[in-house]
């Protein structure tokens, strides 16, 4: 079964047309990277997919699930870490585990269980005691991502998770998306393309609310006649007729 399946998914406000008939699918447990420029719908079509907002026509499908119809079983499998980071700046890192572990009514046994799984699997047992404000904003985002984890999604949305990082906490947690591979389900949005292209089973590229292309980072290139994936994507949304 598709993870998500999308069926003329489209959101207008007033005069603009957000996200314009979209059939999309994303498969379970692959990594999939939805690019466009700057207002190319992919926020909009996330918030819709989240429950967030409410689609003018057309329904979207996770794991079967209704956005429109099942709200509730939808808002259960996912899980965001936004853009900006979602951590409570006064509280530890281990506090902001459990904070989130609370926010899902998990039990105290069930809550210490969890934070101690999530802070092995990805570091943050060394840094535990250590204010959320105090830690690099790599850290950070890194304590985001494994917040969003705790209640077990099986569709994860990243939203620019290397925004303004420096070039090594990118790689560390490209290492830490990677791992997520084939157990949830990632979307991610992202203007870095070597980004994309590095994580990514798939891509889809985004214009003017429509999609332009879905495929691997492989047959974009060949599509677009390049062997260079940035180029790629210039020369899709370029070539596109507005
Ligand atoms: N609440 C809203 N009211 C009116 N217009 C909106 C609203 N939200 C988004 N839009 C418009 O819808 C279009 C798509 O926006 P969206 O944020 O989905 O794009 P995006 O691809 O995520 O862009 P970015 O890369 O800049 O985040 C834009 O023209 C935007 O101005």
């Amino acid at each position: 079964m598709d993870a998500i399946e999308t069926c003329d998914l489209t959101k207008k406000y007033k005069g603009l047309t957000a996200v314009d008939g979209l059939n999309l699918s994303v498969r379970e447990g692959e990594i999939f990277s939805l690019l466009g420029v700057n207002g190319a719908g992919k926020t909009t079509t996330i918030k819709m997919l989240s429950c967030l907002t409410r689609p003018t026509s057309g329904n979207a499908f996770l794991y079967g699930k209704s956005i429109l119809s099942d709200s509730q079983a939808v808002k259960n499998m996912i899980a965001v870490s936004p853009q900006e980071t979602a951590v409570a700046p006064n509280l530890t890192v281990k506090e902001n585990l459990e904070l989130m572990a609370g926010v899902h009514s998990f039990s105290r046994e069930k809550a210490g269980q969890k934070t101690k799984e999530l802070s092995a699997r990805f570091d943050l047992d060394q840094i535990a005691g250590k204010k959320a404000k105090k830690l690099s904003g790599g850290w950070q985002r890194r304590l985001s991502i494994a917040m969003a984890l705790i209640s077990q999604p099986q569709i994860l949305y990243l939203d620019e998770p290397t925004l303004g990082l420096d070039v090594l906490a990118r790689s560390d947690l490209w290492e830490m998306i990677r791992s997520l591979k084939g157990e949830t389900t990632v979307i991610l949005t992202t203007h870095y393309m070597e980004e994309a292209e590095s994580l990514s089973d798939r891509v889809g590229v985004m214009k003017n609310g429509r999609l332009l292309f879905t495929g691997t980072p492989g047959e974009m290139k060949a599509r677009a006649g390049t062997d260079k994936f940035e180029e790629a994507f210039i020369r899709l949304v370029k070539e596109e007729k507005q």
